[in-house]
């Protein structure tokens, strides 16, 4: 939480009184077990069980002991437990809810059903349980509500991280080789910081109560020591006598319950807004279609297959079967509408595909190193120094806690164990690279003092951090207006000259690839339909491609007419047609469509999957689509 934040919750009334009643029992909490601590054990024979007098306002006990002085003395026994009780809740819940993100697969789920089944048990049974197993005492009851209270923090941990680490910054720094604690104490906890406070000061005023009850049930704090719900319970046997000694210690104790609860509240208010982030799907590279093979190939992949369960059993393929190469220093493009499994393409390639995905390949290269059945660290290894990504979303690319200038270094840190300082300054030099301009200033930033096109331009620098063999690039522009677009494609070709890395450009806009690639690879429902060189796009063979082309505006296309489109819809990869997927959609579609036609060279380095190969020279302005490369 920013000072801002705390701010904004404090100038909310609620908010205001309840921090100033923290406030008041945190200086009782000190001052009072000095200065009345003495009088609070002090007995008087001669006022045995007394009412309210001059003396003792709040009356006293069967001892002769001063009620009030008592209640406030034990401020600081009662508000130590509770606090301590909490910490032990916060503390087990994290380790609880980020175990799942640490171990593997089995491990975590196991932990996660434990967790589940933990907070199917009401708090207060599982309290009085841990209550009996560790003794009765404050120690015990300490360890009891601590533990009682852990699974339904593990679950609000296990829930937020699983909301951050779907987004883009977290598969950047696993791209990046970050390895798992520091991707968890660097990325994940920050940016779920929020709720856990909110929710850890709400604990504290339940900790508090249920401290009250177990010390009123005999469980708790044992004498002689007392905290305000063992006065509660010695205050209830004379109720009729002297109702004070009961009433006391119970206003105590709801008045600091609530001062963490609405605390906690008006915390929640003011950042619940920030709390809950809409998981973002993540993106990247490379596609489909043989290409001729050679050995300057950065990546290979031949029949790559990404299949997730289905939830009638068995399983789907939205990847189904791609093969692709692509040649050091090439600029290949991967287009298809959307949902034609070019991004999961990508993270199978960059081993970040999800966690249910089951990746296989005939054979699988990514800059001379198979990544398939490789251990984590080594995938890493090779991830963070060949391949750089740059995400869709600008926004969620970067993490929000970490200054720009910090983030980049990190990859520098991870994998040539630089320092901080060279590492900034290698960071300063690739934003410099890149065009973003004062790059010293802008290295302290954080992410959202950068504009989206600035921020698009700070992932092409961090993908720079070292020497790539590999860029790809998923939708990198779609964010961004056109302008800005142009600029930041600009910026990837010029890189790639400089840098002689290969760049796969996916996008759904074949325009924007034209601009950009020499090569261009069609993907259409988990299958390569068709690849060519950019400038063959006008002798496109494939009905599909054909249609994406036809469905590109040029300055000539007459407003008052609606754009070209595809009709019907790509086919769910869990109901995919037999044979080619696009014929339910094609005018040339016949009885032999109904088997998959596989990819055939139609002309030079132009191979298609069709058994109805086009061969007329479309009529569309190419300008229009490769700014004027063809
Ligand atoms: N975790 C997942 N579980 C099940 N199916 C998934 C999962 N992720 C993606 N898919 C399916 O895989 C198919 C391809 O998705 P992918 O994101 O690769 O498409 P895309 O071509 O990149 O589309 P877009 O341009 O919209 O990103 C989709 O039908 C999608 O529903």
């Amino acid at each position: 939480m920013g000072r801002d934040q705390w701010k904004a919750a404090l100038r909310n009334p609620v908010g205001a009184v309840a921090a100033g009643l923290l406030v008041l029992l945190a200086i009782l909490a000190i001052v009072a077990p000095i200065i009345w601590g003495d009088a609070a054990e002090e007995t008087d024979p001669a006022a045995l069980s007394q009412g309210s007098t001059s003396d003792h306002p709040l009356g006293t006990d069967a001892l002769g002991r001063d009620i009030l002085f008592r209640v406030l003395v034990a401020t600081r026994y009662s508000l130590g437990l509770a606090l301590l009780a909490t910490a032990i809740c916060v503390g087990a819940g994290l380790i609880l809810g980020v175990l799942p993100a640490v171990l593997g697969r089995r491990a975590g789920r196991l932990v996660t059903a434990t967790v589940n089944l933990a907070v199917a048990f009401p708090g207060l049974l599982l309290a009085l349980f841990f209550a009996v197993v560790f003794g009765v005492g404050a120690r015990g009851a300490v360890l009891a509500i601590g533990l009682a209270g852990a699974p339904s923090f593990a679950r609000l941990v296990q829930t937020n991280v699983a909301a951050v680490s779907g987004r883009d910054f977290v598969a950047a720094a696993r791209v990046a080789g970050v390895a798992r604690f520091r991707l968890i104490a660097r990325h994940l906890l920050p940016n779920i910081g929020e709720p856990l406070v909110v929710n850890a000061t709400v604990l504290a005023g339940g900790a508090l109560l249920a401290f009250a009850g177990l010390s009123f049930l005999g469980l708790g704090v044992q004498p002689p020591a007392y905290d305000w719900g063992r006065l509660l319970g010695e205050g209830l046997d004379r109720i009729y006598i002297n109702p004070a000694a009961a009433l006391a210690p119970g206003v105590a104790v709801v008045i600091a319950g609530l001062a963490f609860t609405l605390l906690g509240e008006s915390i929640a208010q003011v950042v619940g807004v920030r709390a809950v982030r809409r998981r973002q799907p993540p993106a990247m590279p490379p596609a489909a279609a043989a290409a001729p093979a050679g050995t300057d190939a950065v990546l290979a992949a031949e029949d790559l297959r990404v299949a997730f369960p289905a939830p009638g059993g068995g399983w789907t393929h939205p990847v189904d079967g791609v093969s692709l190469t692509v040649r050091r220093g090439e600029t290949v493009g991967v287009v298809g509408e959307s949902g034609s499994g070019k991004s999961l393409t990508a993270l199978a390639v960059a081993q970040l595909a999800p966690d249910t995905a089951h990746v296989t390949a005939d054979r699988l290269e990514v800059a001379g190193v198979a990544p398939l059945g490789r251990t984590g660290a080594e995938v890493r290894e090779l991830l963070g120094t060949k391949v750089a990504m740059v995400f869709q979303d600008p926004m969620t690319s970067f993490n929000p806690s970490m200054r720009i200038g910090a983030q980049l270094a990190e990859v520098t840190r991870v994998h040539e164990r630089q320092g901080r300082k060279p590492a900034l300054a290698r960071a300063v030099d690739r934003l410099r690279t890149v065009r973003v301009p004062a790059p010293e200033r802008r290295a302290h930033q954080y992410p959202h003092e950068f504009s989206g096109g600035m921020r698009q331009r700070a992932m092409v620098a961090m993908g720079l951090m070292s020497t790539p063999e590999l860029i790809i690039a998923d939708e990198p522009t779609t964010a961004l207006d056109v302008t800005v677009q142009r600029q930041v494609l600009r910026l990837l070709k010029d890189v790639q000259a400089e840098t002689g890395a290969a760049v796969v450009l996916i996008s759904h806009d074949i325009a924007v690839v034209g601009q950009l690639c020499e090569r261009v690879v069609v993907m259409y429902a988990g299958h390569v339909v068709e690849e060519l060189p950019v400038g063959a796009l006008g002798a496109a063979a494939h009905p599909y491609t054909r249609a994406l082309l036809a469905s590109v505006p040029d300055l000539a296309t007459d407003r008052e007419r609606p754009l070209a489109t595809i009709p019907g819809r790509p086919p769910d990869p869990a109901d995919r047609p037999e044979g080619c997927a696009f014929a339910p959609r094609c005018e040339f579609a016949d009885d032999v469509c109904r088997t998959r036609p596989s990819l055939a060279a139609v002309g030079p380095d132009q191979r298609a999957a069709c058994w109805h190969p086009r061969t007329q020279p479309l009529d569309l302005a190419l300008d229009a689509v490769t700014g004027g490369q063809a």
